[in-house]
């Protein structure tokens, strides 16, 4: 029987990549650096199936050059890479992984903002670095508890980080577009941007990359913040306008950001914010354990194979074109 054939540009975790292998005939790309792109469109002539990744840009261009394409599918539950309606203008399901990778991606956000807090990187740093000597220290941090954490983006993720600064005493105010229902149940009050941003002493950006929240987090939006504000971003780099960020810190507009997500990514390494004693800064980690990245792995097989089959995708944007 005739395989499907597949273009994968990364690989996947085991056991899911075994998968995709025994029953597809792939072309897989392993190399660290991004798959160029003439490379891609030259695998994807006569490609069934497209593995993608965050740094590949799936356009109206791309699939021009990928006549037989049925489906793709990205370890991730952010799509900002993709364009859905490309996708959908040509009949092509395109499946994510919302959902299992939630309580992971809460947990590394939580952790950057008690980590940025405590200033345990800092504090590690001066450890290590030989400075604990009797009657030096490293400047201190700020209490949760008691505290006003601003959640911008209170989706999924947004209410499983809520979860938890609510077992560490926090009040928790968030903004959407829309005003949530459940919101007794998340014990979150709604408040407009503007009042979000005046009022929290912590700030957590959960939102999707979108037009809309392209630069969201600017000159203006930083000046609004209380000057011993926390900023937490884990959503996407380009939610924020970076060299705003960079000027809030050094000036002193806010005290204090911690990121697991920059723009660009990843920063080079003479990127100024790297040069900042008041930033922790990870390599985009959020969901990065091996059971959450194992179950991404499986849920984006699933959401090829199905698609390859012609039946509905566990997971799919683009839900119009694959019933
Ligand atoms: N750092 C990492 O490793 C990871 C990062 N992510 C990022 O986190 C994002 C969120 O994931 P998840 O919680 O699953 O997504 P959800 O779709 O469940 O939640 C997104 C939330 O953002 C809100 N939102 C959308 N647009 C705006 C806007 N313009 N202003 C304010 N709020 C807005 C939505 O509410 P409404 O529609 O009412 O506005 C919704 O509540 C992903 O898109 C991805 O970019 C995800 C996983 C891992
Ligand atoms: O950034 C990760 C994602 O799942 O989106």
């Amino acid at each position: 029987m005739t395989k499907y054939k597949v273009v994968m540009t990364n690989r996947l975790m085991e056991p899911a990549l075994q998968n995709i292998l025994a029953n597809c005939e792939v072309k897989l790309w392993e190399k660290a650096e991004p798959i160029p792109r003439e490379q891609l469109i030259e695998w994807l002539k006569d490609a069934h199936g497209l593995i993608a990744s965050g740094n590949v840009r799936v356009d109206e261009e791309l699939l021009q050059h990928a006549p037989e394409l049925k489906v793709i599918a990205q370890a991730a539950v952010g799509y900002d890479n993709i364009d859905i309606a490309a996708c959908t203008k040509r009949g092509i399901p395109f499946g994510n992984t919302p959902g299992v990778l939630v309580e992971t991606t809460a947990e590394l956000t939580f952790g950057l903002l008690l980590c940025a807090a405590r200033r345990l990187h800092e504090a590690w740093n001066f450890v290590k670095g030989g400075h604990w000597v009797p009657g030096n220290n490293i400047s201190f941090g700020m209490d949760l508890t008691g505290k006003t954490l601003g959640v911008v983006g209170m989706g999924q993720i947004g209410v499983a980080v809520a979860r938890r600064a609510r077992a560490f005493g926090m009040n928790i105010i968030y903004h959407n577009r829309n005003r949530r229902s459940d919101e007794p149940q998340i014990g979150a009050v709604y408040r407009s941007f503007t009042e979000l941003l005046t009022e929290a002493d912590c700030i957590i950006v959960l939102t999707p990359l979108a037009a809309e929240t392209r630069g969201l987090f600017g000159r203006k939006e930083f000046a609004l913040m209380k000057k011993t504000a926390y900023f937490v971003n884990a959503s996407r780099g380009a939610v924020v306008d970076t060299p705003a960020l960079l000027e809030a810190l050094e000036t002193g507009k806010i005290a204090y950001a911690a990121l697991d997500v920059t723009d660009p990514e990843p920063l080079p390494g003479n990127h100024p914010l790297l040069k900042l004693p008041n930033i922790l800064i990870a390599p985009h980690i959020g969901s990065a354990t091996v059971e959450t990245r194992t179950a991404m792995a499986v849920l984006t097989a699933d959401n090829l194979l199905a698609g390859l089959a012609g039946k509905p995708l566990p997971a799919c944007v683009n839900r119009s074109v694959n019933y």
